[in-house]
């Protein structure tokens, strides 16, 4: 970001050379065989500098690197000034440079470590002190519905970073849940998301939250006025709206002209970004599952690694050292994907969460200069929660054509020790097994040993893993509200690093526009085969089949 491609720095240039030299001799069988110390060497533990409950290992001796291309891969971060910018959005300095915006998600969760002087910024604690004596008022019951009766159910209206991060933390922390207080999420236009879930809901028990930062957003402004009407059917007076539909957004205007008044809206910023949103009052659902208190735990976990990557040293920063990592595979070994691999149902929605959280972040081909840029950048991340995708998607990750990088995150001890933890230490087993296998592999040798002198050519060929395949494993004692936090907040920097590395705005999202722009002509032109005027012939041809078939 000091202007320059990431492709113009010698560092670069440096680990391009290392990397035509070098790289077919970086064999993990051998790079371990060599060095017992490896482990000790490329591994860090997390403690957190508030609290030493929050704590993880990262182990990333599984990757293809060695302590000279570790120590180049830093000398990137240090020629791409990369903390030179991190201090830039601490001191809230407009580094979102096409929005002329700052980047202040931290601001959310600064527990007055960071002094920052933006406008808003002494508006959060506020913010957050509406929002616990809500999620109180709803939790505790005293806040009743139209017809007296408690709040139940809460339907968080929002999508992309107002619906994203809410679904995986609740997710997430489900075990600190309040368990009759169920809490659904509609996202998308498809009235089938809305009708399915107005279904499980009582107009006289359901509190809608309406989440959009811009509160324009189509999607959800249609979902929320259809879930006003639904609203109104059985309860009539629009006053009754008061207490079933609260807002979370930056639009007050656009809020109060929607029907909900000022008091029962909860403000965030232009300098918190969509897809880093959840620790605002885009988090209220988390709040009303959670409750407050465990609430303020994940802020306080991500502040600690905020804190952690303001000022630990970048070969100990472990947000720096997973981006390094990303970009020695993504731009030197050509990997085009990284995959999110948690052993831990609760985590079920991390890498959906993160596919926003990254790829809208990154996916940019221009600098923050205008050039085009002559390398690699985001990654597609993709994942699902172990075992499922061993039994599925692992065959290609194992013996595919393909370099997947790939992150393993899981808990030591369970939330469910269902049968004394054995499915536990099964889930286990297996989160320590993949990345040995992927590392390891199995020899052509080893398998002509096992399927012993009969077996065919092709029989033996099939089941060699050549191995080397490159993980890191993530380990933390059990999944708490600040632990989560924490595991978000490393993932954050980790975006923030590769992005200044490669010179890229990670904090505007222009590439979602032109799809919006399109579908708004095209809406006004699905009534008559006559209006479909402008398009290619594919398009016209399509709309004219949908017009041709719809019923109504
Ligand atoms: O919160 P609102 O304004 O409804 O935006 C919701 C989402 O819209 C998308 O188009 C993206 O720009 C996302 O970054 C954003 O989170």
């Amino acid at each position: 970001m000091s202007g320059k491609l990431a492709s113009e720095y010698a560092s670069w240039k440096k680990l391009q050379s290392i990397y035509d030299a070098e790289h077919s001799k970086l064999i993990l069988k051998d790079l371990f065989a060599a060095d017992p110390e490896r482990f000790n060497k490329f591994s860090r533990e997390y403690v957190s500098p508030d609290d030493p409950s929050v704590t993880f290992l990262l182990d990333f001796s599984k990757n293809l690197v060695t302590e000279p291309i570790l120590g180049t891969l830093l000398d990137l971060v240090r020629e791409a000034q990369l903390e030179t910018y991190r201090d830039k959005m601490f001191a809230g300095e407009h580094i979102n440079t096409s929005e002329d915006r700052a980047v202040l998600h931290v601001a959310l969760r600064n527990f007055n470590d960071f002094s920052i002087s933006e406008a808003g910024v002494n508006e959060v604690s506020g913010v957050l002190a509406h929002m616990k004596e809500f999620s109180e008022a709803v939790r505790s019951g005293s806040w009743k519905g139209y017809t007296g009766k408690t709040i139940n159910t809460v339907v968080n209206i929002g999508i992309g970073g107002s619906d994203l991060g809410p679904v995986m933390v609740t997710e997430a922390l489900k075990p600190y849940s309040k368990r009759d207080l169920t809490t659904h999420f509609v996202s998308n236009i498809d009235g089938t998301h809305l009708a399915e879930t107005l279904r499980l809901c009582d107009p006289e028990t359901t509190l809608f939250i309406i989440a959009s930062k811009t509160f324009t957003t189509q999607e959800t402004i249609t979902n929320a006025t259809s879930a006003r009407d639904w609203f109104l059917s059985t309860a009539k007076d629009k006053a009754h709206v008061a207490k079933h539909f609260v807002a979370l957004s930056t639009n007050t205007k656009a809020v109060t002209e929607f029907g909900i008044s000022e008091s029962n809206m909860f403000q965030f910023w232009d300098w918190v970004g969509g897809r880093y949103s959840l620790w605002s009052a885009i988090g209220l659902s988390i709040a009303l599952s959670i409750g407050y208190d465990n609430f303020e735990q994940l802020l306080k976990g991500a502040h600690g690694m905020d804190k952690h990557f303001k000022t630990a040293p970048l070969e100990k920063n472990l947000p720096v050292l997973l981006a390094v990592l990303g970009i020695w595979y993504n731009d030197f070994y050509g990997a085009q994907t990284h995959a999110l691999l948690p052993y831990d149902q609760y985590l079920h929605k991390f890498a959906d969460y993160f596919q926003q959280g990254d790829m809208e972040s990154n996916g940019k081909f221009v600098t923050k200069g205008g050039e085009r840029v002559n390398y690699q950048t985001g990654p597609i991340i993709w994942g699902a929660a172990g075992t499922n995708g061993q039994h599925s998607f692992y065959q290609l990750v194992h013996q595919g054509t393909k370099l997947i990088p790939a992150d393993f995150i899981a808990p030591a001890t369970t939330h469910n020790p269902i049968g004394h933890s054995k499915h536990h230490r099964i889930l286990l087993s297996n989160f320590f097994a993949q990345p040995e296998a992927l590392a390891f592999g199995k020899t052509e040798e080893e398998v002509r040993k096992e399927l012993g002198p009969n077996a065919s050519e092709p029989l033996i060929k099939s089941k060699v893993f050549e191995g080397n395949r490159p993980s890191n494993s993530i380990i933390f004692p059990l999944l708490t509200p600040s632990t989560l936090g924490a595991l978000i907040a490393l993932y954050e920097h980790k975006i923030f690093t590769q992005g200044v590395i490669w010179g890229i705005n990670s904090f505007d999202q222009m590439g979602v526009e032109l799809g919006k722009v399109l579908a708004k002509a095209i809406l006004a032109q699905l009534e008559k085969p006559e209006d479909v005027k402008g398009h290619d012939s594919s398009t016209t041809g399509l709309i004219h089949y949908y017009q041709k078939y719809r019923k109504e």
